[in-house]
């Protein structure tokens, strides 16, 4: 775990507190009629604590600890990594959304690129919190745009939401597609070329 890191236009937040996390569970279990006591839920409330841990491991980590390795490899060609599986969690209501995440950049004239598992890694430290898909979408796009240079950058994600599927209007299986494009991705040949590449099955 690194420094609290202060959230793009948010105020800085404080240390994960599991012995918080631990009784804010055990409250909520008594607030809806269950006995945190009986022998099934005993662990449940440290259990829920170290899952949220991990959930929102991305609330302390910045893009710039995992889009360390870059190379300048002299290729200037789009580079696209598509279907990263993304979990992330709604934080209106603190249930999952889940889908893909599709992360494509022009690398800068000078070649300057990134492994390519780091841009799988860059969308689990935005998802790793709680989030809005918008928000999600564009802060992969802005890091790469900052870290890396590109001459372009596109994020396409597509998720279902939880709180949509088990929940209020209870349509399962609607995806929310959002995208972000950044640089030379703007222009509508490359920008459809790389739709065509995220499109393709
Ligand atoms: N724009 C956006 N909305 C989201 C996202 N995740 C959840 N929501 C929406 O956030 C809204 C919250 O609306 P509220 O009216 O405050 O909450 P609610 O009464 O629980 O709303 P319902 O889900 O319609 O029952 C809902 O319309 C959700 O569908 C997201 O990533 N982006
Ligand atoms: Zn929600």
């Amino acid at each position: 775990m690194t420094d609290p890191v202060t959230l793009d236009g948010m105020a800085t937040i404080g240390e994960f507190d599991e012995k918080r996390a631990r009784n804010a569970v055990r409250e909520l279990l008594i607030a809806i009629g269950e006995d945190p006591d009986r022998e099934g839920l005993l662990e449940t409330p440290a259990r829920v604590a170290r899952a949220y841990r991990e959930i929102f491991a991305g609330l302390w980590q910045k893009p710039e600890d995992v889009l360390t390795t870059t190379f300048d490899l002299g290729h200037d060609e789009m580079v696209l990594v598509k279907d990263i599986e993304v979990y992330s969690t709604c934080e209106h209501h603190l249930v999952p959304f889940r889908g893909v995440a599709h992360v494509g950049y022009i690398p800068s004239t000078s070649g300057k690129i990134t492994g390519l598992s780091k841009l799988a890694r860059l969308v689990d430290v935005y998802a790793r919190r709680p989030q809005v898909q918008e928000r999600l979408t564009t802060q992969i796009a802005d890091s790469l745009m900052e870290i890396l240079e590109p001459r372009g950058v596109i994020v396409v994600v597509e998720c279902e939401h939880m709180c949509m599927s088990m929940r209020g209007i209870r349509k399962p299986g609607a995806k929310t597609l959002t995208s972000a494009v950044r640089g030379q991705l703007r222009d509508a040949a490359t920008r459809n070329e790389a739709m065509s590449l995220i499109m393709a099955r």
